[in-house]
């Protein structure tokens, strides 16, 4: 384990970090923990977690320091369970990382109303539903706190999986809302949107073929790592961040500025066809 930042930085601070069982999330746990925060991990599958909790062990921490615990983001009771589990053993939270999320790829046409509302439920309505339980049970209270919301590169649309697309873009509004609202309650928000090129077990899991082509649309020319990702998470979720709040910050090799980013069938029409003016 590695970090650009001082061992110390998170001492005697306790990080929340949704979706910590694998990827972004992890490399996040896994940087938090290693600048001396006590993390707090959820996730739907308890294998995963438990996978993370042996690498954390592996990396050095101190179980005591480690709490790893199932929590489906979309469901506000498990929500107030695992915040409460996390204040049990830790009593505060100075840190909130909303990492967990996802969709499937599906034309706009083709969503159902539940396969619509599974992916809203996971990006914007945990993100927020956690962000409150957080915000009311520990932050505010204290006066004191930093939460990084990682939502994805939206900025152009996403066409092929418009779900999502409305989601992020939601959670990045949502930022901007709850930075001013308790800026003067010692709270910064921020949110870092990842390209589609990062290789992670997210990605993975839409194949080599979709990473090549992610990675040939990123002027950068080459797909990055989650700890390149973390390692802005890290700094926006430190004491050392005070002056920024409400921004969202892409990680992306410049992607959203150039290329094809998601492979789907052209717009209906002759491609290149010019518009069909009238009069
Ligand atoms: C590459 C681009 C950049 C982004 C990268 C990343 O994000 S990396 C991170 C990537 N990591 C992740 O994305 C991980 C997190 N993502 C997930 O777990 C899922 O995408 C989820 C959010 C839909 C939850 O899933 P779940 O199984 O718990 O959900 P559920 O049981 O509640 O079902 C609700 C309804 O959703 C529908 N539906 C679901 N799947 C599909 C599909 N493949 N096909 C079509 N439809 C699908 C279906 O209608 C289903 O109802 P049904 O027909 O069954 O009655
Ligand atoms: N990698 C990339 O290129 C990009 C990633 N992102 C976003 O970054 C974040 C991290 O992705 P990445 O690490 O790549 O992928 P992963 O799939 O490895 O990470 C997603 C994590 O979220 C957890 N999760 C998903 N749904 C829920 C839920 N309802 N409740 C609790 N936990 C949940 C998963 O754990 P479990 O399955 O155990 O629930 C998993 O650990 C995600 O929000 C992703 O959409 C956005 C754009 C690009």
């Amino acid at each position: 384990m590695r970090s650009i930042f001082a061992r110390g930085l998170f001492e005697r601070q306790v990080a929340i970090v949704t979706g910590g069982g694998s990827g972004i999330g992890l490399a996040c746990a896994r940087e938090l923990a290693y600048l001396g925060a006590k993390v707090a991990l959820c996730g739907r599958r308890a294998d995963k977690l438990e996978a993370a909790a042996s690498t954390l062990a592996g990396d050095g921490v101190p179980g005591d320091d480690v709490l790893a615990a199932p929590c489906d983001i979309r469901e506000p009771e498990q929500i107030a369970a695992f915040v409460g589990q996390v204040l049990g053993k830790f009593g505060r939270v100075d840190v909130l990382v909303n990492n967990a999320g996802g969709q499937f790829p599906s034309p706009a046409s083709e969503l159902t109303p539940k396969g619509w509302e599974a992916v809203v439920r996971n990006n914007l309505n945990g993100t927020f539903f956690m962000t409150r339980e957080v915000a009311r049970r520990a932050m505010l209270p204290a006066r004191r706190g930093r939460i990084v919301n990682v939502t994805a590169s939206v900025s152009r649309g996403f066409p092929g999986m418009a779900h999502t697309g409305a989601a992020r873009a939601g959670v990045e509004n949502l930022t901007r809302s709850l930075a001013v609202e308790w800026a003067a309650l010692g709270i910064r928000i921020n949110a870092v949107a990842p390209g589609s090129n990062i290789r992670s077990s997210g990605t993975s899991q839409y194949g080599d073929e979709l990473l090549e082509l992610a990675r040939r649309a990123t002027p950068l020319k080459r797909l990055a790592t989650p700890e390149e990702v973390s390692r802005l998470i890290v700094f926006l979720a430190s004491d050392q961040n005070d002056f920024i709040t409400g921004a969202v910050y892409g990680v992306d090799g410049g992607q959203p500025l150039w290329g094809d980013i998601w492979s789907i069938p052209e717009p209906d029409g002759a491609p290149g066809a010019p518009p069909d003016v009238k009069g």
